[in-house]
């Protein structure tokens, strides 16, 4: 689109640009200019005189100027020439909506209209035309606030004897050249880390209370009751079996499968803290591995904790050690990050005791020297597996390397990025000298997993519930970039009804949203030829999949929405009318609560394991259309929600998340297509 400005308007280029707008009969497409002020909040103008017309697809020139009226009567006039092959029915869509929010435009719904001064000429290859393709960003939405640009390392534990005031430390001087710029987590993310009631299953005081009282209905998975009654505390106490510490563990009753509980029951008492010990050369992928790791334990409701000794060197040595502080033969540098290595293990080791169950043990470790020492610390205290990654292509490592050098705050206040690569080389150099790849003990090698042929998985001593998970998740994840699309199924009959569960169709509404999903689709996925549709086996969302063409649509049952039991079918109200104590229960712990001969989300989560392997494992983008409480249980592991918020997350209907799964991690997007 061209828009020329007619000369006696021209001082008000500086202020005005021009969008379009549609009324609510968008389908129909015909449409408006929108004048919005280019550089504040006001409110927009819509252009006086009749609708424009978009015809088959394309707008043709047309000569009528379009005029503003100011609130102040002043008028505005502009000569607008369209020159677009096509415009899209998407873009006016989304202009209506940014018009209707608010009568404003919509900084987030931004509306690629072309601002007046910088119009171009005549169209050509960087005109705006293109700019008129349909985009998707239109429907763009905010995502709630993730870690997902976070560098992973900053997101790992806090050092508890660097920080001030905790004691205990070997370090008693202040730490030196303190890192100021590691963000806090918990300020960055609140919601990352752990369950904080520690237990996913155990009781809580608060469970503990209520099931005195005889209000607490616990049916997690664990518990051989469904009457209700007292009884949140017959599998949870029974298990505390015993470190001697008040988080005992297994703490998992009700969130992790039954076999992880039992090897955490019957197990020796070192065999019940799992580390894992990261070994590998610098910029291998270990603080990737090991961030994506916790996620998915944490996710499966299993305690667990990354330890990242840069951190730890970061926060005692200060951010900017140079290449030579890395060097074999330089003592005081060897004393130094073998004593920060150390503190971080002892850390770990206390929070073990205390009730943690894993450990990920974020450093190079790249040496038998180093990993005896910490096999010794482990000693009757924790199991060791060591993860060691291995890289063997020139071309991902120079990728890694140039990604750490932005991403590293060892390299933040180094503003010559050449000078920072080559001092990061220099360091790796230093390492490669006196490396020694694991050959001892229990170890998994992940060994050019991130090639082109997803590499190979070496496994030596391994065992247990645990250990095999991990393998299995390992063996399954890779690095190649796709996105993941979660959408709810359209608004069903039962939703407009508020009645939970059922298996009605979708209402009119959830149809046309089932035609708006089906082009989004279209176009996002256009040029991908090995995408597929996965649904529920439930109509809702197995109809909003059906006008979707050119892709394979599979049904999971593991996709079905959670199971409401007895209450299937009823509403909320009625729930609390008819069954006062049901639905008291399930307010006080949403995630726990099982519905009588139904399920609960820690159910949920458990059934929906296969699927995230499976998602992890795809390389071709997939679309998910489920059901509210399922995507809840599949966005937390994306997004590393703690399991207590996941019952509450916020899931729309007619919205789409993306999931961008890539070197860099998780990033997410969302598009509203509809309210
Ligand atoms: N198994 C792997 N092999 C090689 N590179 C990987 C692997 N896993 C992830 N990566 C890539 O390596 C980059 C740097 O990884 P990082 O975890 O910071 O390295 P390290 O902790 O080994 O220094 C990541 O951003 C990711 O793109
Ligand atoms: O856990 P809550 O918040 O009740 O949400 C889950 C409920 O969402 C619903 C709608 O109320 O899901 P959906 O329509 O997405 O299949 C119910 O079927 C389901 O019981």
């Amino acid at each position: 689109m061209i828009i020329k400005q007619l000369s006696m308007e021209r001082e008000s280029v500086s202020m005005w640009e021009i969008s379009f707008v549609v009324p609510p009969n968008h389908e129909t497409l015909d449409f408006k200019f929108l004048l919005k002020p280019k550089h504040s909040d006001a409110p927009c103008f819509v252009e006086e005189g009749p609708s424009r017309l978009l015809i088959g697809g394309a707008l043709g020139e047309d000569a009528r100027h379009a005029l503003f009226k100011l609130d102040n009567d002043e008028v505005l006039e502009y000569q607008v020439f369209v020159k677009a092959d096509r415009v899209s029915p998407f873009d006016l869509a989304a202009s209506w909506r940014a018009y209707q929010d608010n009568f404003r435009p919509s900084s987030v719904r931004w509306i690629p209209d072309v601002s007046i001064n910088s119009a171009p000429q005549t169209g050509g290859e960087n005109g705006s035309s293109a700019g008129l393709e349909l985009d998707l960003e239109h429907y763009v939405v905010p995502a709630p606030s993730t870690s997902a640009h976070v560098y992973a390392a900053n997101m790992t534990e806090n050092p508890r004897s660097l920080i001030s005031g905790s004691g205990g430390s070997s370090f008693s001087s202040k730490p030196k050249g303190m890192e100021v710029n590691v963000p806090d987590s918990s300020k960055v993310f609140p919601s990352s880390g752990m369950v904080e009631s520690k237990s996913v299953g155990t009781f809580s005081p608060l469970q503990k209370q209520d099931s005195q009282r005889g209000i607490f209905v616990d049916r997690g998975v664990g518990s051989p009751r469904l009457v209700k009654s007292s009884s949140s505390n017959i599998f949870s106490s029974d298990l505390n079996l015993g470190t001697g510490t008040k988080n005992s563990m297994p703490a998992a009753a009700g969130a992790v499968a039954a076999a992880a509980v039992a090897d955490q029951m019957l197990g020796l008492k070192e065999d019940r803290h799992l580390a894992i010990v990261l070994v590998g050369l610098p910029a291998r992928g270990k603080t990737f591995t090991a961030a994506k790791l916790t996620r998915y334990l944490r996710w499966l409701g299993h305690e667990t904790k990354h330890f990242n000794v840069g951190k730890y060197r970061r926060l005692k040595h200060g951010a900017n050690q140079a290449a030579d502080f890395f060097r074999a033969d330089n003592p005081e540098g060897m004393e130094a990050r073998n004593e920060v290595a150390a503190l971080a293990f002892e850390d770990m080791l206390s929070w073990m005791n205390e009730g943690g169950q894993v450990g990920i043990f974020d450093a190079t470790n790249s040496n038998r020297r180093r990993r005896n020492m910490l096999m010794k610390l482990a000693e009757g205290k924790c199991k060791i597996i060591f993860l060691e990654t291995i890289c063997n292509d020139k071309n991902i490592i120079e990728k890694n390397i140039r990604l750490k050098i932005q991403q590293s705050p060892d390299y933040a206040e180094e503003p010559d990025f050449e000078a920072g690569l080559e001092d990061f080389k220099n360091r790796l150099a230093n390492y490669e000298k006196v490396y020694e790849p694991v050959g001892e003990g229990s170890y998994i090698k992940m060994i050019d997993k991130v090639s082109g042929h997803g590499g190979q998985i070496q496994v030596n001593n391994i065992s247990g519930y645990l250990p095999g998970r991990i393998v299995f998740f390992l063996v399954n994840t890779h690095l190649t970039p796709r996105p993941i699309l979660l959408t709810r199924h359209g608004e069903s009959q039962d939703n407009v009804r508020g009645r939970i569960g059922g298996d009605t169709a979708i209402s009119e509404k959830g149809e046309l949203y089932s035609k708006k999903l089906a082009n989004f689709v279209g176009k996002r996925l256009k040029s991908e030829r090995a995408a597929s549709i996965w649904t529920s086996t439930l109509q809702r969302t197995i109809l909003t999949a059906s006008p979707i063409v050119g892709f394979p649509k599979i049904q999971w049952r593991a996709l079905d929405e959670i199971n409401a039991g007895v209450c299937d079918g009823m509403t909320y109200e009625e729930i609390k009318k008819n069954m006062p104590e049901e639905y008291e229960s399930r307010k006080k712990d949403k995630l726990r609560y099982r519905y009588p001969r139904g399920e609960s989300y820690l159910d949920v989560i458990q059934r929906l394991e296969p699927v995230i392997i499976e998602l992890e494992r795809q390389r071709a983008p997939v679309v998910v259309i489920s059901h509210q409480a399922v995507l809840r249980a599949l966005y937390a592991y994306f997004a590393d929600r703690p399991l207590k918020e996941v019952p509450h997350i916020e899931m729309p209907l007619h919205t789409i998340i993306e999931i961008q799964m890539g070197v860099t991690g998780v990033v997410e997007k969302r598009y509203k297509l509809m309210d």
